[in-house]
């Protein structure tokens, strides 16, 4: 059945997705990831396969310098220590000052009360380009309860209306991920259709998407767009990556191949977009 609420022609197109794609890898952008101790390799192994230059510059006295040369930043707080939190603060002050744009992962955000005030003073500061995270996360950022850890407890159908109310609020555009992705900016929504549930085997996907987004935001200026595009090349590429894997250790290895391999064209045609 249609959503009465939703374009039946999807905000963004597959075509726009497939050239956001070739101009990030004609640009490689460099991508500030101040991410958690669990996914660091793995994101910096991810943006550099999609096509993206990674530097994990998440220390409080280079952060702000960073953030003014880089093409996009990721603030992820899974694990986040006193001086990892600062040098999010100085990050954000140095994108705000140079117009950079930068991508909040509010991982647990809800479940732990410290970091979830953390997330919402850096969106405080400046508002984000995107805000990214699973159903959990989203509701956790208006006072929700948060998952289970890491995982989400919620469905981004469940959390639609919350991430349209933040979408709004913060002027940003909110990325909910899970079986069907919901992207909005409080008035255009994009549900990406693509994926596999094996994504939710190997740790750090979710904040590798985050990373994926901050580098699409340096090539777009539609932070939908870029948002969509993220998701759409990851999710694309899981699901070559799956076809072939005996596993999640097999999934991981077949997936940085396939983030790639994958060209703009076949990404265009593989986009189940709404
Ligand atoms: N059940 C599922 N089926 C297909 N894809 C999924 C499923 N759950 C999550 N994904 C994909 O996995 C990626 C990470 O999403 P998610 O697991 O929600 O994030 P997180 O790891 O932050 O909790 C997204 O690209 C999403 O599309
Ligand atoms: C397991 C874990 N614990 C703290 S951060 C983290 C990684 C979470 O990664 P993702 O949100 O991509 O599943
Ligand atoms: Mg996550």
């Amino acid at each position: 059945m249609t959503d009465a609420s939703v374009d039946p022609v999807a905000a963004v197109t597959p075509d726009e997705v497939a050239e956001a794609l070739a101009r990030l890898r004609a640009t490689t952008p460099l991508v500030q990831s101040l991410t958690n101790i669990v996914v660091a390799q793995w994101t910096a192994n991810v943006l550099l396969a999609a096509g993206a230059a990674p530097a994990m510059v998440d220390n409080p006295h280079e952060a702000e310098a960073f953030a003014r040369v880089a093409g996009g930043v990721l603030v992820n707080t899974g694990t986040p220590y006193d001086d990892t939190t600062a040098a999010m603060r100085a990050a954000v002050t140095g994108a705000q000052a140079a117009g950079t744009p930068w991508v909040l992962d509010p991982v647990a955000a809800g479940g732990l009360a410290w970091r979830t005030g953390v997330a919402v003073s850096l969106m405080d500061l400046h508002a984000p380009t995107i805000v990214r995270g699973n159903a959990s996360e989203i509701a956790g950022l208006l006072g929700g309860l948060g998952g289970r850890g890491v995982d989400s407890a919620d469905s981004p159908e469940e959390v639609l209306d919350r991430a349209r109310e933040l979408a709004t609020s913060r002027r940003t555009v909110v990325a909910v991920s899970g079986a069907v992705d919901h992207l909005t900016d409080g008035e255009r929504l994009v549900r990406v259709h693509n994926g596999d549930p094996v994504m939710t085997k190997v740790t750090g996907v979710g904040c590798a998407l985050g990373a994926l987004m901050a580098g699409f935001a340096a090539v777009c200026d539609d932070a939908l767009l870029a948002a969509t595009s993220a998701t759409g090349l990851l999710t694309v590429a899981a699901e070559r990556a799956a076809r072939a894997a005996r596993g999640p250790g097999s999934f991981a290895v077949a997936l940085l191949d396939e983030l790639s391999l994958v060209t703009p064209d076949e990404l265009a045609s593989g986009l189940v977009l709404s």
